[in-house]
């Protein structure tokens, strides 16, 4: 009972937690919403929802979920390790790390450049220190994965200064989830880790895509901060940095700005009523022009970076589309694929419609140039493998896979 893996994945305005075995096999999880809110409730998997504290913030909604897991019968005394996600490592972390002092004044260092994100890491991480002071916590960084793109890749054409003095760069995020895709593309390929040359589109509330040539992140959308990039629910990705001084001229200040891209733009600046793909989908099929509006932008400038992103490869051995929408959504998949044509990337509409079920994940064409597949990533578990390796000195099963 006591060698449960706690993972834990604090997010802007949600808490995921899961429960994992030793060798990283799913036991139970749970998602903590409407943080903040007056309904904040805690939505444990097939059982009943449970009310959170009026207004529960970050902190109270993991000690929440921990006494339901404690109170069901899941989760003994203490877990064996916690694993965290925390979405900005900066240069610091390649890979995970053990937590101590100088790794979280490490993390909180790098919060400027993700305040979004960091901060409720923080905060998720001081909640089971407390909770569990002898239980070993570990920090699995989305930067990380992306610590090999080359030097042309995270350089910004800017003042040189500005790297050296303030670290102004490519980070790059959602890195755990495209390292599953591509250790488990090179698995369903038949292929080494190491001589496998994917492009991964994790596309849900945030959307990244990655260049991963031979096992290693060479190229990726997202930059100094999660901003950067495709369009997302409710973040714009890429504008024409002149905006900036346009709207000044207009009175927006830059904290207005801030919250206009981060929270207002995206598919929800455009739909004007939605950041949900599904909700978009569904109106955009009833004849709303705003939200048709907002998916041809989106799976066009999805199209316009696989197409850069082949830049960094020698060979292409499949696209794979993962997230909520990457996953789910065969309309995206499909109106994608038909922008990238030129290349020779052809759906296999059957297959797609079931998203690859029968075809272990393949949706395109037997006449496509390059493989289609749609993989469900495994962020939490490779948390939780990350936490038992670092926190017992072990590799899983799954990790001693394809290295
Ligand atoms: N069947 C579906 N069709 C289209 N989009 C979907 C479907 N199911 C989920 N999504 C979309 O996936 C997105 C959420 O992705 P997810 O990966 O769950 O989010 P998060 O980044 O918060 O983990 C939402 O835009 C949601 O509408
Ligand atoms: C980095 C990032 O965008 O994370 P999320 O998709 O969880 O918002
Ligand atoms: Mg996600």
């Amino acid at each position: 009972m006591d060698d449960q893996i706690l993972v834990v994945n604090c997010g802007s305005s949600s808490v995921k937690i899961a429960l994992f075995n030793r060798s990283g096999e799913p036991l139970v999880s749970a998602l903590a919403e409407k943080l903040g809110q007056q309904d904040a409730r805690l939505l444990p998997e097939g059982a009943e929802a449970v009310d959170l504290p009026h207004k529960a913030d970050h902190r109270q909604s993991l000690a929440a979920a921990i006494e339901w897991l404690q109170d069901n019968g899941h989760l003994g005394n203490a877990p064996l390790a916690i694993g965290h996600r925390v979405v900005h490592g900066g240069e610091a972390f390649h890979q995970a790390a053990l937590l101590d002092d100088d790794v979280i004044r490490a993390i909180e260092d790098c919060a400027s450049l993700a305040p979004l994100h960091n901060p409720v890491n923080l905060a998720g991480i001081e909640a089971t220190l407390e909770l569990f002071p002898t239980v070993p916590q570990v920090a699995v960084f989305d930067t990380a994965f992306h610590q090999t793109l080359p030097r042309h890749a995270w350089l910004y054409p800017v003042p040189k200064r500005f790297y050296t003095d303030w670290g102004v760069r490519r980070y790059g995020f959602h890195g755990t989830s495209h390292h599953y895709m591509a250790e488990e593309a090179a698995r369903r390929l038949g292929k080494p880790l190491s001589e496998t040359s994917i492009i991964s589109a994790h596309l849900g509330n945030g959307c990244s895509i990655t260049a991963v040539r031979d096992g290693r992140s060479v190229d990726t959308s997202m930059g100094l901060t999660p901003l950067e990039g495709l369009v997302m629910g409710t973040r714009s990705g890429d504008v024409d940095p002149g905006l900036f001084d346009f709207l000044a001229s207009k009175g927006i200040s830059p904290e207005q700005t801030h919250r206009i891209l981060n929270r207002e733009s995206g598919l929800l600046g455009l739909s004007g009523t939605t950041s949900d793909m599904r909700n978009l989908l569904t109106s955009a099929r009833d004849g709303d022009k705003d939200s048709e509006d907002a998916f041809e932008v989106f799976c066009f400038r999805l199209a316009r970076y696989i197409g850069a992103m082949m830049v960094s490869l020698d060979r292409l051995d499949a696209l794979v589309f993962t997230g909520g929408i990457g996953e789910n959504s065969a309309e995206v998949r499909a109106r994608t694929a038909e922008h990238l044509s030129l290349p020779g990337f052809r759906i296999d509409p059957s297959s797609n419609n079931d998203h690859g079920g029968t075809r272990n994940g393949t949706v395109s064409a037997a006449d496509s140039r390059f493989k289609i597949l749609v993989i469900p990533t495994r962020e939490e578990a490779m948390i939780a493998r990350e936490a038992v390796a670092l926190a017992t000195g072990e590799a899983t099963a799954n990790q001693s896979k394809n290295q």
